[in-house]
């Protein structure tokens, strides 16, 4: 049988680093990733048969579980259809209408391939709708990697300490301006100087991609605010957090509406899809309404519709979104309280099916250098104490781990009993 250390190292002769991802290379962990065969529910299957209880989810996208029967037969019975025809589809239709009824602050959607030409389509809009160059973002946001969007970000950028990539122009970043999460004051500032010069604002609603940081009462309705007074978009990045920590997304939860929403991961139910959507009035700019331009060879894939609309249709049953809250508190009191018994610092957030776990003496975590300031050393151990035992969490500090409706109590309690044990021995 071959080894993930075989698969490895096969990989690394053919591909970049042997993985297509950054973050997928264990270089926040040490070691060697793990190869997956198949996945099925909750758990991974990895190329020598070892079973692990997910809490990656593909980064998000599988809510409902690996390879669910009503988003498998979804997929199989659009592919027998063919599998892409470079022209509209009645379930484009389809898959859009639900995510405008889900999401009221979205009036019109467009669908693309990745949450990177989500976000990199919403800010080129922001910009033409304008007419101003400058965007803010927050540091340790991550947004995908187009250019203007990969200044101090998150997730993989992060993990690997690039806080600005290479390649990306030095005269196009400066109209990237970074501030500190969670933090109103620096905005207001910008805005009273520059505000006329500002596109727009993106953020991610709840911040996903430097471990999992909540919005502090009053920043994403003070964002709001300013975006208003000084006529600039207010964009809500919710690659991750769309359809995953409620099923009206971050914006519901919070209750602050932006003008434009990035959408991806869930939308696709595990096939490669992203969205933008939002204001009629600015949605109305992209061409072939409007102007301003974005295409999409494969964007509107019917398989891909085909499997976001199913699993849309699976988080749409009334409690969905209860019971799998109520699975991913328990997990996260659960680790806080095995924390608490072995004596090891850690504080830890749950909302919907996100979550995130600091080692840290903190009681809350806000920003991103109160991220940095975490124990890594613990993290590093913890996560591999995991891994030994079966349980696969995100293999970065820097990341938010994800419960799907699959999940059972029983994997619930198995994992924190592995918890209990590899706490005892950091
Ligand atoms: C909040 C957020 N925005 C954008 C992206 C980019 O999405 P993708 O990896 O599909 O390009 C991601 C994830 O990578 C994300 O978490
Ligand atoms: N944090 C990223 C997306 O949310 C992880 C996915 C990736 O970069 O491969």
């Amino acid at each position: 049988m071959t080894t993930s250390h075989e698969h490895f190292m096969a990989a690394q002769q053919y591909i970049p680093g042997g993985v297509n991802s950054p973050v997928r290379a264990f270089k926040g962990v040490g070691g060697d990733p793990v190869f997956i065969a198949r996945a099925a529910g909750a758990y991974l299957y990895d190329t020598e048969g070892k079973r692990y209880i997910d809490y990656v989810g593909s980064w998000g996208p599988m809510i409902v579980g690996h390879a669910h029967p009503q988003v498998i037969k979804a997929v199989q019975e659009s592919a027998t259809q063919g599998l892409s025809f470079g022209a509209p589809t009645p379930i484009e239709t389809q898959l859009a209408k639900k995510i405008c009824e889900f999401m009221p602050s979205i009036e019109l959607v467009r669908m693309v391939n990745s949450g990177t030409e989500a976000t990199m389509s919403a800010i080129r809009l922001a910009r033409g709708y304008t007419k101003r160059d400058k965007i803010i973002k927050f540091s340790g946001c991550y947004h995908g990697h187009a250019d203007s969007l990969l200044v101090k970000a998150g997730s993989g950028v992060l993990t690997l300490g690039l806080p600005n990539s290479p390649g990306v122009p030095a005269s196009l970043a400066e109209h990237t301006l970074t501030l500190t999460y969670n933090d109103i004051e620096p905005v207001k500032q910008v805005f009273s100087t520059l505000g006329s010069q500002i596109a727009g604002i993106i953020v991610e609603p709840v911040a996903g991609n430097m471990n999992c940081v909540l919005p502090v009462p009053g920043f994403l309705s003070g964002l709001r605010e300013l975006c208003d007074e000084y006529g600039s978009v207010l964009i809500f990045d919710e690659v991750m957090t769309g359809f995953r920590v409620a099923l009206g997304g971050a914006q519901a939860y919070y209750n602050v509406k932006p003008d434009l929403t990035t959408l991806g991961k869930v939308i696709g139910g595990g096939m490669p899809v992203g969205a933008f959507g939002g204001k009629r009035e600015i949605m109305e700019q992209i061409a072939p309404l409007g102007p301003i331009y974005q295409a999409g060879t494969l964007s509107g894939n019917p398989v891909a519709m085909a499997a976001g609309l199913a699993t849309l249709e699976i988080i749409a049953v009334p409690g969905f979104f209860a019971e799998l809250s109520q699975k991913t508190e328990y997990l996260v009191t659960g680790l806080l309280e095995q924390a608490k018994n072995a004596q090891i610092p850690m504080t830890g957030v749950a909302i919907g099916g996100m979550f995130g776990y600091f080692f840290t003496q903190a009681d809350r975590v806000d920003n991103f250098d109160q991220v940095n300031a975490c124990n890594i050393d613990y993290f590093k151990k913890f996560f591999h104490g995991m891994l030994k035992k079966g349980i696969y969490f995100a293999p970065s500090a820097f990341e938010a781990g994800f419960v799907s409706s699959a999940h059972t109590q029983a994997d619930l309690q198995t994992t924190l009993a592995a918890a209990e044990q590899v706490l005892a021995s950091l």
